[in-house]
């Protein structure tokens, strides 16, 4: 991108890059938080308060990164394929598990627990150390970084390994899918599909196998710790006190992790959790004596007609999952039990128009964005498309207001339910 001073990019890149960490690190110190690093025992988030600050030098060193590299290297870095190779094979024999916290083991300790070479233990852990996963503190010794020991919290381990086994498989058959199936919407014509030799959809595929389920429900979980996506922050990202005494049937609601939070945080609001059999079945014990009565579970096919009548339907990254097709189904599906005045919220992604949020930012959306056509043919929705899908479903759904809550990747549709 040309510059409109005449100081070269990188130099301008350089001094706001010197500025803002000299700025960083002052309000770090001030708030008594170490300095980042890669040791084990460096705290793993920054806080909120910083992460204006934290955006601009991300994109500022990147592009200052990225510029440096020719375009072979620049190709080379975003392919990335071999780091695949790392992360799987330190996933699937859980090496971060066996290196122990503030300690060390060797190479060949590593071998005869996971049983592999130990030349190729050496060697595949070496190329995780090139991307800071693990270090060698003394020849022949591996300890952990704080990159590794987040890998050793096993949902994490489960989730890279969901990314490394599930994911990229299925990624390097998308566009084998989209050639096969020019424009296909549904489900079962996708990446994952081929990946797979399977004709059944991406969940009902997976239910049917115990060990990627397990992946799965990892992988659901560590999106939590996606920036913007932490369950706590679902309190803070829409005003619900305003809706008072509220009914909540939360679709496509999962265990109800959500809904538990929401009903921790607001006394007056009565939450039913929808979701498929496999999902909610044995849910209803995880609730908290304080909270039983007010967060239930019921079996409910999201495709199937609406039965109970309330405030409020809660869907929390549901739609993307579907194209429009069947997103429509789902909006449709719930119009029998609307009463005026009831209220849609669906929280979900709004796609960023290029160049209005940190590109940091907007290389996951993208990324996520692409993940959904590879198991799903599902999407992330511009405004303009959001508006759309809600004007095809029903001239009854009015678009009211969208939130987007400041550090989050997740907007708030509010749509009212309007009698005509
Ligand atoms: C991406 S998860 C979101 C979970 C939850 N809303 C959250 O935000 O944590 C999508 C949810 O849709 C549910 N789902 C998918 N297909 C479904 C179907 N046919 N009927 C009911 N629920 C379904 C899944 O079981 C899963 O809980």
């Amino acid at each position: 991108m040309a510059s409109p001073s005449s100081t070269p990019r990188i130099v301008e890149l350089a001094a706001q890059i010197s500025s803002s960490v000299t700025d960083l690190q002052e309000r770090l110190s001030a708030q008594g938080i170490p300095s980042p690093s890669f040791a084990e025992d460096n705290p793993k988030d920054f806080p909120e308060d910083l992460n204006s600050l934290r955006d601009a030098l991300l994109d500022a060193t990147a592009e200052l990164h990225e510029l440096l590299l020719d375009p072979l290297q620049l190709l080379y870095k975003f392919a990335s394929i071999p780091n695949m190779v790392g992360i799987d094979a330190t996933t699937r024999y859980n090496i971060a598990g066996m290196v122990p916290h503030g300690g060390q083991i060797s190479f060949a300790e590593i071998s005869e627990r996971s049983g592999l070479d130990k030349g190729l233990v050496r060697r595949l852990l070496r190329h995780a150390m090139s991307m800071r996963i693990f270090q060698e503190p003394e020849p022949e010794m591996v300890a952990h970084t704080k990159i590794s020991s987040f890998l050793s919290i096993p949902y994490i381990n489960a989730w890279a390994s969901f990314e490394a086994r599930d994911t990229w498989p299925a990624a390097t058959r998308v566009v084998d899918s989209i050639e096969k199936w020019p424009g296909s919407e549904e489900p079962n014509q996708t990446g994952f599909s081929l990946a797979n030799n399977t004709d059944k959809p991406v969940f009902e595929f997976v239910g049917a196998h115990p060990e990627r389920m397990m992946r799965f429900g990892s992988a659901m979980k560590a999106v939590d710790h996606v920036p913007g996506h932490a369950p706590e922050l679902i309190s803070k990202d829409y005003d619900w006190a305003s809706i008072g005494n509220a009914s909540i049937v939360h679709v496509g609601g999962g265990r109800g992790q959500i809904a538990l939070e929401l009903a921790k945080n607001f006394e007056n609001v009565k939450l039913t959790v929808q979701d498929m059999a496999m999902m909610v079945e044995g849910a209803e014990s995880d609730v908290p004596d304080q909270l039983k009565g007010r967060v239930e579970f019921m079996k409910h096919e999201i495709f199937d007609t609406q039965t109970l009548e309330a405030d409020v339907y809660f869907f929390r990254m549901v739609f993307r999952n579907w194209c429009d097709k069947y997103a429509l189904q789902i909006l449709k599906a719930q119009i029998p039990a609307l009463r005026p005045g009831a209220k849609i919220l669906i929280q979900d992604a709004c796609m960023p128009e290029p160049d209005s949020v940190p590109l940091w930012r907007e290389r996951v959306q993208r990324s996520v964005d692409v993940a959904l056509k590879c198991y799903s043919n599902g999407r992330n929705r511009y405004l303009d498309e959001w508006k759309a899908l809600l004007a095809a479903a029903d001239e009854r759904f009015r678009l009211n207001q969208v939130f987007l809550p400041k550090n989050s990747l997740l907007s708030i549709l509010e749509i009212h339910w309007v009698e005509l």
